[in-house]
């Protein structure tokens, strides 16, 4: 591994109840880079994150988190799940939300008031939600209670974040906001960012490579050489077209 890697897969293959998800992938990660993770929907996407938090094993290929083999319940690495609306009765207060990052790791509940305080107070800085720590999380929209989950996945002090589909269904401001959050957390903290998500418009001006996952196969490299039309041709297998408009990238083809 070299010094920088904080990720690595040599020819990783993936089957789930009897497919092929994901065949041959190799790739690194470095030390602090954004990547976004992209794809149609089904390609692989959440089962990559899910291979790097240990909760499924590849069938073959290997793997390294940090120089080692991946496990579960590893604090190096900071996880937002796929995230549905909090119900609008939930009473729990955003900053309850956010310590529960601190609970289910080796020091959980034990520890000290001040000390858990103190981490809780500075992730939701960082995520810009101190002024509604204290509102009830049900109450929150859906880019409030986002950040709420970003601030949670950082209370460990990972290395490595992964953010599944944080943008889903909010509108440009928010996914703006949002966008510009993870990339403050990314730069000021040198942690390795994988954010999943269905449109890389909004990040295409802060991010440093994507990962495109189709057929099962992917491709890295920084947008400019694998948002193309001749690349993910070349991914899908099949005529796919990238086409640049208002300032936009669309991809055009017939399972995009
Ligand atoms: N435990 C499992 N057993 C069998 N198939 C599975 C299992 N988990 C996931 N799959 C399949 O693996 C494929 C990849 O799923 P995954 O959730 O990683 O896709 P994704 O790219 O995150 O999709 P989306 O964008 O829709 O969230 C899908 O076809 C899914 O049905």
């Amino acid at each position: 591994m070299s010094t920088a890697s904080v990720i690595e897969l040599e020819q990783i293959q993936i089957r789930l109840g009897g497919l092929t998800i994901l065949e041959n992938v190799s790739l690194a990660i470095n030390e602090g880079e954004f990547i976004a993770v992209l794809g149609p929907n089904g390609a692989g996407k959440s089962t990559l994150l899910k291979l790097l938090l240990g909760l499924i094993r590849p069938s073959a290929g290997t793997i390294r988190v940090l120089g080692r083999p991946p496990r579960r319940g590893n604090d190096a690495i900071g996880y937002a799940p796929q995230h549905r609306t909090l119900e609008a009765e939930l009473a729990l207060r955003a900053r309850d939300i956010v310590g529960f990052g601190l609970d289910g790791n080796r020091w959980g509940p034990g520890w000290p008031s001040r000390k858990r305080n103190a981490l809780i107070e500075q992730a939701l800085e960082e995520v810009d939600a101190l002024h509604f720590a204290n509102a009830p999380v049900g109450q929150l929209s859906g880019g409030e209670q986002q950040r709420l989950l970003i601030a949670q996945a950082l209370l460990t002090n990972p290395r490595i974040l992964l953010l599944d589909e944080p943008l889903a269904n909010l509108d440009l401001t928010h996914e703006r906001e949002i966008v510009s959050v993870v990339n403050r957390i990314c730069r000021a903290r040198n942690v390795a960012v994988l954010l999943v998500t269905h449109d890389v418009n909004p990040l295409l001006p802060v991010v440093d490579r994507v990962i495109y996952i189709a057929h099962g196969h992917s491709k890295i490299g920084t947008p400019d050489e694998v948002i193309t039309s001749s690349t993910l041709t070349e991914l899908y297998g099949s005529p796919v077209e990238v086409v640049h408009a208002l300032d936009r990238l669309f991809v055009v083809g017939a399972d995009t």
